[in-house]
């Protein structure tokens, strides 16, 4: 029964990373129905197989009394601000005093969501916690683990932090405002306030009932991965069956950074989450590494924010 087990829990993450996290199922969702099935048979005539990375303990049972505080390893830092080209071109001056003028941007959209931070122990999602103020946030692994796009086991058996942000996609939004509205509850005001307020829950089953999504961005402590650049962090983020918002764009210069944040104002109302602006940063950790952070944060990264 035990290797019955580990080929199920396989087979389950295989077709839960093809459906969650690139969109491309190779099976119909009665095979996957079927087989998770087959699992809980086995868990249940075997329960001392049941292990925290079955895809069955997705959902935890019980609602827990409160969150347990996290401290975080590495601070999770906030993003300055630029408001229009004058602040990017501004930032850019500053980029090139500090590092010279041969190195490049990667453009990323910014999730207009909850900061996150995710902890896996050899390839084992083990911790996840909102940022809270940078230094100490609340232990959520119950909530995250609803999360579909996320991996209860990495492709590898790494053991790292990774940061990102949870949101809740509009359709989503829209269906749960339209579910509280016919029941005479407040309605949320946005995606990001439904995304928070589903977080906060404390019975995880409220939020494994609120469709809520992921996009992975950075490296808690880049050093454990041996890549070299953002860039590379991103894909090989990728490879280990972490969902990054594939938007992402190498930039040369700041004119660059520039097309492509006038692009995506054009684009954003056609994607199916809200972006709240674009974030720029220095693609070489080592460039990143000398320009160093501000106690609050980054100096080789800024957040241009859409107008309001
Ligand atoms: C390097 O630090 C950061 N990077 C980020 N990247 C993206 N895409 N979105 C964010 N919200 C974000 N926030 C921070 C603090």
């Amino acid at each position: 029964a035990q290797t019955k087990v580990k080929e199920l829990h396989n087979l389950l993450n295989q077709y839960n990373y093809e459906y969650y996290v690139i969109d491309n199922p190779s099976v119909p969702d009665a095979e996957y129905d079927r087989l998770m099935h087959e699992l809980m048979d086995i868990e249940k005539e075997f329960p001392d197989l049941v292990t925290p990375e079955s895809p069955t303990q997705r959902v935890g049972g019980e609602a827990l009394s409160a969150f347990e505080k996290v401290e975080h390893r590495t601070p999770m830092l906030s993003l300055a601000n630029a408001f229009g080209e004058a602040d990017l071109r501004d930032f850019d001056r500053r980029v090139r005093q500090a590092i010279g003028d041969d190195f490049s941007y990667v453009c990323e959209l910014k999730i207009d969501g909850l900061a996150v931070s995710l902890q896996f122990e050899d390839g084992l999602f083990v911790l996840g916690s909102t940022r809270g103020d940078g230094s100490v946030g609340e232990n959520i692994t119950a909530n995250l683990k609803t999360i579909r796009s996320i991996p209860l086991r990495l492709k590898e058996n790494l053991s790292f932090e990774v940061r990102g942000e949870a949101y809740m996609p509009r359709k989503s939004f829209e269906r749960l405002n339209k579910e509280r509205e016919k029941n005479g509850e407040m309605l949320f005001a946005n995606p990001r306030n439904a995304a928070a307020g589903s977080l906060r829950q404390l019975d995880p089953r409220i939020a494994a009932s609120r469709n809520l999504d992921i996009f992975l961005y950075g490296i808690g402590n880049y050093g454990s991965l041996g890549v070299d650049t953002h860039s590379g962090a991103l894909s090989y983020l990728s490879k280990l069956g972490l969902k990054v918002n594939k938007e992402w764009r190498k930039c040369q210069t700041i004119d660059e950074v520039i097309e492509y944040v006038e692009s995506w104002t054009e684009k954003r109302p056609g994607l199916d989450y809200d972006i709240d602006g674009i974030v720029i940063k220095v693609d070489s950790l080592e460039d990143q590494e000398q320009l160093g952070s501000t106690a609050k944060s980054p100096r080789w990264a800024i957040a241009y924010k859409f107008p309001a």
